[in-house]
This record gives C-alpha cells, structure tokens and sequence, in this order.
C-alpha cells in the first residue's frame, strides 16, 4: 500500500512556504483592502493571488482533485465536501492581521480523502514556522515533534478564541458573555492571535489548552485539526457532539477535561453551515 499521500504531503508543504514568501513580501507594499460578509470581514489581492498560487500548483501536479478555498467559494463556487480527493485551503488566515502588520499570520493548507483529513499544514509565515500533521504519523513544527499541554485544572490554563467579523449585537453579547465566564472560573488568560489556524497550532504545541470558536469556516480549521489530533488533542462540536467540519464552530484541546468543562460556558448562537446552499458573497472596493 506504501505511502499513497507523501507526493500530496511534500506538494503541500513546498507550496505553503512559497505562498509564505508571496504575503511577506506583499506586506511590505501597499495594500489595498476590500471586504466580504461585513465591514470588518477584510479581503486583498493578496488573499486571491495566494489562493491562485496555491490551487494552480495543487491542480497542475493532481488534475483529478477538488478544491475548497475561502476566496474561489467567496466568489461562488461550492464548498461540499466528497470522498473525492479534496484541498481545503486557506490562503491567508488572519487577514485582517496581514492588513495591520499584526505579526500572526498563516497559510493554511489541508487534504481529505473519502471525508476523512489525511494531513494538515500551517505555515506561519510571519514567524516562519511550518506546523505540519499526518494521520497517525504525528504533529511537528519545523522538524520538533510537538505535543499538548498536560494541565488538566482549569484554573491553570490559557483558553484562546476569536470574536470573528459578526458584529450584530446578539452575537457580540454571547460572544462576551462566554468569554466573561471563562475568564471568571477563572483561567490564568484568555487570548487571540487572529487567525483560528495558528490558535489550533499553539494547542497543538502545548501553549494554550483550549480553542473554540462559532463562526469559523472549513478552511480556517481544518489543517489545524488533523495537527491538534496528532499532537494528541481532542476535537469537538461547541455542544460536546463530534466535531464537524462544516458546521462553523469546534472546540480543540489539549484533552477531554478542558475541553467538557470550556463546554459548559459557551453560549452558542447559529451559525449557517459551509455546505449550505450557495450564497455568493459580495465583494465591496472602495475607490
Ligand atoms: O478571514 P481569515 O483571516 O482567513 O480567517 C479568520 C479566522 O482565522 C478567525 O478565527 C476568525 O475569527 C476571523 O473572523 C477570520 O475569519
Ligand atoms: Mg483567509
């Protein structure tokens, strides 16, 4: 049977530090911001360039493949998940950090088989760190081999979260209302690095405990997943059901006993699935 995947593992990993040096360099030169879902869901050129780079290598190098990428599927392509051989790809995750020169930003590349995520890597191109995970072959970043925290007190643990671009009030007050109860256990800190990718990455290597967040899509978490599991983590839904991919919203720790007891604070608000129904959004320029 050998290794079927390695060639995909080796492209993805070549291509995610090439799209690393493309946003570097990006971000030394002016850029010019468009937004999305909302005023503060922000988009670049940089952002459709990068994921062009990416799924022009992928594609030329495995023709038969599918491709999910936050841009191709912000213009209106679908974002179902097959047995097919699929790419779920990030191209800049934490956008709004590149735009800021806030110092955490990542390319985040994944790859499924029959819905199952065969490997995941994180390139952290700011901090030039390349967080990579295959299905039971382990977690690294660069070449050290990485492993969760072992804290099992609440008391004595880092929760990092996101409050997303949604500013509608109702999900605002929930959002802070379940961040008040964590930090209120309480819990040594709460964080946020900008970008769910590499907040997966610092559970994955022992930093923090405990990610979650509602709000977030595939591509954003999925190579940060199969890195939290191989590092030993768990994954869940935010209601203690199994994690799900598409559904926006996942809890990721360092073990069951976090992750339960984070559970119990989180006020859940919906949030539409990634595989529903098309919805193209608009993209909005200023002049
Ligand atoms: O848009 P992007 O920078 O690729 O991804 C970001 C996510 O990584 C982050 O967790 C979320 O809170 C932001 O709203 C944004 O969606
Ligand atoms: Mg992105």
């Amino acid at each position: 049977m050998g290794d079927p995947w390695l060639s995909a593992y080796d492209a993805a990993l070549r291509v995610a530090r090439k799209a690393g040096a493309v946003i570097r360099d990006a971000g030394e030169k002016e850029i010019k911001v468009c937004t999305k879902s909302s005023t503060v869901d922000l988009v670049t050129k940089t952002d459709e360039r990068v994921e062009k780079i990416i799924i022009g290598a992928l594609r030329e190098q495995f023709p038969d493949h599918c491709f999910i990428g936050e841009e191709s599927v912000a213009k209106g392509e679908p974002c179902n998940l097959t047995d097919k051989p699929t790419w779920i790809i990030d191209p800049v995750d934490g956008t709004t950090n590149f735009v800021h020169g806030f110092p955490f930003v990542a390319v985040s590349i994944a790859f499924a088989v029959n819905k199952e995520l065969e490997f995941g890597v994180v390139y952290s191109c700011l901090e030039n760190k390349m967080y990579r995970g295959r299905n039971g072959k382990g977690a690294f970043c660069d070449d050290e081999k990485i492993e969760v925290s072992d804290v099992k007190d609440i008391h004595k643990s880092i929760i990092i979260s996101e409050h997303g671009t949604d500013r509608s009030c109702e999900k605002v007050e929930k959002i802070f209302s379940t961040m008040k109860k964590i930090l209120c256990i309480p819990v040594h800190g709460l964080r946020g690095s900008g970008t769910a990718a590499t907040n997966m990455c610092l559970v994955a290597c022992g930093a923090v405990e405990a990610f979650f967040e509602i709000g977030i899509h595939c591509w954003d978490i999925a190579a940060g997943a199969v890195i939290v599991k191989e590092a030993g983590g768990v994954l869940l839904d935010v209601n203690g059901g199994p994690f799900d991919l598409m559904s926006r919203r996942m809890v990721s720790a360092n073990n069951m006993v976090i992750a339960e007891r984070i559970i119990k604070e989180i006020e859940i608000f919906p949030a539409d699935r990634d595989d529903a129904p098309i919805k193209k959004i608009t993209k909005f320029c200023k002049k």
